[in-house]
This record gives C-alpha cells, structure tokens and sequence, in this order.
C-alpha cells in the first residue's frame, strides 16, 4: 500500500502519559485499548493498513501475545522459591539443572533472545524444587531484558532467598536483533556468567564450569 494512505489513516491518538516519554506525569500502565491502538499504529508505520480484514483483529492477539511473552512482571521470584525441602539425607554436593530453554526479548530493540540457561548452587541444607529454577528463570526472563542482567537476577534471587553456599548461572543465548537486522550475524551467541559465594574461588568456580560442560 502507497504510503500517502497510511499517513491518511485516522489511527487513535497516542499521546497519553504511558506512552509519552517526555510527560513529566507519573508512569501508568496503559489500557488494552491503548496497547491495541499502539500495534494498530506501528502496523501502519510498518506500512500496511490496520483496517484491511486480516489484519483487524491483529492489535488484540498482539496485546493477548505480550501477556504471554512479558508475564514475568506479574511473578514475585520469591513466592517461587518459597517452598524448600530439608530432608535430602545430608546432600550437600552440586545441584545444577543444565540446558533450561529460554525465550527473552531485548529491551533495545524487543527482539526475541533465545538460548539457554544453566543453573546451579552448593545448597546449605535445604534445596528447592528443580522445576522452580527453571519457573525463576522464566519469570526474569520473560520481560524485557538484557542478558547480563537476566543472568545477574537469577543468580541473585537466589542468593537471597535460597540461602545457599554459592550460586552459578550462565546463560548462552542468540539475540535475533543482531540475526535478523542490523548487523546481520547468525549463529552468534552471547554466553554471560554470574557466579556467587564459593563460586567466587578460582578453583569452585572450574568446578562447576567442568559440571556445565558435562
Ligand atoms: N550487552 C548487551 N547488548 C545487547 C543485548 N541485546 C542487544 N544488545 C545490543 O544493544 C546495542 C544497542 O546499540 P545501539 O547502537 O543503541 O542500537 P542500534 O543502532 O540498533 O545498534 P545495531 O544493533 O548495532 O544496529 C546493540 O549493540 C545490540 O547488539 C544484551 O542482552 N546485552
Ligand atoms: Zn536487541
């Protein structure tokens, strides 16, 4: 379509606080109407025409789809570590949960990060359900995101709320930004590290990078 007639498009006006980054009013979280009018204008910017019947009841899919790919705002990390169980017979060795699959978006270019995570800590006493790494993982992850700090929140969630000796997380994940535009580089991966108490030693810190590496 001409692009004369985009520009003709009488989209509904964006100008709103949540949206207005200039707008010295507090932040707010905008309504469906809004986030459904905000995909209406960028189908517009991208160059088609909102109004053309496929495309009608594209801005409520895309606002359904963000609850899905941005549903770690709503998670509190510690409510999934909250349960912990005591009666592991004296273990004490590494638990690591190798090979999570995750699904992030960059907040540079809200781009999809997809990868890898790693997860493991040096339990003092008490461990957590093995599914409930991978759920930490996914409440950080599924917002926007850059990998450093992804991996940073995971290792320090927990920290904080296991309590263990040392925690270590890496994550190795391809960032579409870089695939699809931009600098054009696929297969390229980013591996980021976090390595917390005895994880911080030199020689602990071998230690479970040989136990990642299988
Ligand atoms: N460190 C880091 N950088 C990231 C991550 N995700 C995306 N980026 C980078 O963020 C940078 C943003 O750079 P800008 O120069 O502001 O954006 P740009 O002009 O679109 O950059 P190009 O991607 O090089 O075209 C880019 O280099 C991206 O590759 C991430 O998780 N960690
Ligand atoms: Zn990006």
């Amino acid at each position: 379509m001409a692009a004369a007639s985009v520009s003709a498009l009488a989209f509904e006006p964006a100008s709103h606080a949540a949206c207005d980054a200039t707008a010295q009013l507090p932040w707010r979280r905008p309504t469906r109407a809004e986030a459904e009018a905000a995909v209406r204008t960028l189908i517009g910017w991208a160059g088609d025409d909102p109004r053309r019947e496929g495309l009608l009841d594209t801005p409520a899919r895309v606002a359904r789809a963000y609850e899905e790919w941005f549903a770690g705002y709503a998670q509190e990390p510690a409510e999934i570590l909250e349960r912990t169980f005591g009666e592991v017979a004296g273990y004490d060795e590494l638990v690591l949960l190798r090979d999570i699959p995750i699904e992030s978006v960059c907040e540079h270019h809200m781009a999809v990060i997809r990868g890898v995570a790693h997860v493991a800590y040096l339990p003092s006493e008490r461990v957590v359900g093995i599914s409930k790494l991978a759920r930490l993982v996914d409440a950080f992850a599924r917002r926007l995101q850059i990998q450093e700090r992804l991996t940073a929140e995971v290792a320090e969630a927990l920290e904080q709320t296991l309590r263990p000796r040392g925690v270590a997380v890496v994550i190795e994940a391809a960032h579409e930004c870089m695939a699809s535009r931009g600098v054009r580089k696929h297969g390229a991966s980013l591996v980021t590290r976090r390595f917390t108490g005895v994880f911080e030693e030199p020689e602990r810190r071998r230690e479970v990078l040989a136990a990642l590496a299988g």
